[in-house]
């Protein structure tokens, strides 16, 4: 589980999130979503200590952020950030291979090379896996850093956006994947989706985050209502159903 009490976050003068307190369950896929600048990828960022916590605990599968070492943290979590700029004269390979870096520092064992060609594997680019990231397309390159995340091996996995530049296809396989990681092999995922029907069909727990402050959570059915979405994205959206599960319908 990771547990969030009283976060508070300002840039400047402004105050960025207000009071955060929630519970992310373990064995579970969570989608936090919400419109521009709510907050969401500061949440993560925090959570993933690649920002410093101002003031409140948030604690990781029982590590407190405030305490733990960071070689320890990086075998319990691997955080995918928004707009990740990685030098671009590295192979796709060699990315893959980061994810390993808290299992070897710097001494790949065959443990570790198994581990980085599945992760090529399970993303489709075993066939790009010694080209350059400035010879892929932006959807590959997305994939390649989240094969990375993958390759950590880690219970936790926390997903900014990792649906952008993802065509339908390599969106719907990276859901079914990490539903799978979820359901079958018992880890955490947590993840920024804006859109909404990849949460409504995938989700096992929604957090719905408006101006800074959680304004609701719960599984698919609590959290994508007509009334909860309306509110949260101030524009009228109807919900139907499809498979059993909400469905949002967006259009004029
Ligand atoms: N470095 C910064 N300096 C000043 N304000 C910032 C900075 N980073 C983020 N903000 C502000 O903090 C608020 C929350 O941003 P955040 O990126 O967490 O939102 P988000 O919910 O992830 O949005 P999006 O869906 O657009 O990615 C926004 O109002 C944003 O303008």
């Amino acid at each position: 589980m990771i547990t969030i009490e009283g976060v508070n976050h300002q840039i400047g003068a402004v105050r960025i999130l207000h009071g955060i307190r929630t519970k992310l369950p373990e064995g579970r896929l969570t989608a936090l979503i919400g419109p521009n600048g709510a907050g969401k990828s500061t949440l993560m960022r925090l959570i993933g200590r690649l920002e410093a916590l101002q003031s409140g605990q948030i604690t990781v599968a029982g590590h407190d952020l405030a305490t733990t070492p960071t070689g320890e943290l990086a075998k319990v979590m691997a955080i995918l950030g928004q707009n990740t700029a990685i030098a671009s004269r590295l192979r796709v390979t060699e990315l893959v291979g980061f994810g390993r870096w808290p299992h070897h520092h710097g001494r790949p064992g065959p443990e570790d090379r198994d581990k980085i060609a599945q992760a090529l594997e399970a993303f489709a680019l075993t066939p790009l896996a010694n080209r350059f990231l400035d010879e892929i397309s932006g959807g590959q390159a997305q994939r390649a850093h989240i094969a990375m995340s993958l390759a950590q091996d880690t219970p936790w996995l926390l997903l900014d956006e990792p649906l952008n530049n993802l065509d339908m296809a390599h969106a719907r396989g990276l859901m079914t994947q990490l539903s799978d990681l979820v359901h079958a092999r018992g880890r955490s995922v947590a993840m920024v989706v804006h859109e909404i029907n990849y949460a409504a069909a995938w989700a096992d727990h929604v957090i719905a985050m408006k101006d800074g402050q959680i304004m609701a959570e719960g599984g698919p059915e609590t959290v994508l209502t007509e009334s909860v979405l309306s509110e949260l994205y101030d524009t009228h959206v109807r919900v139907g159903r499809h498979r059993d599960r909400p469905l949002v319908l967006h259009h004029a």
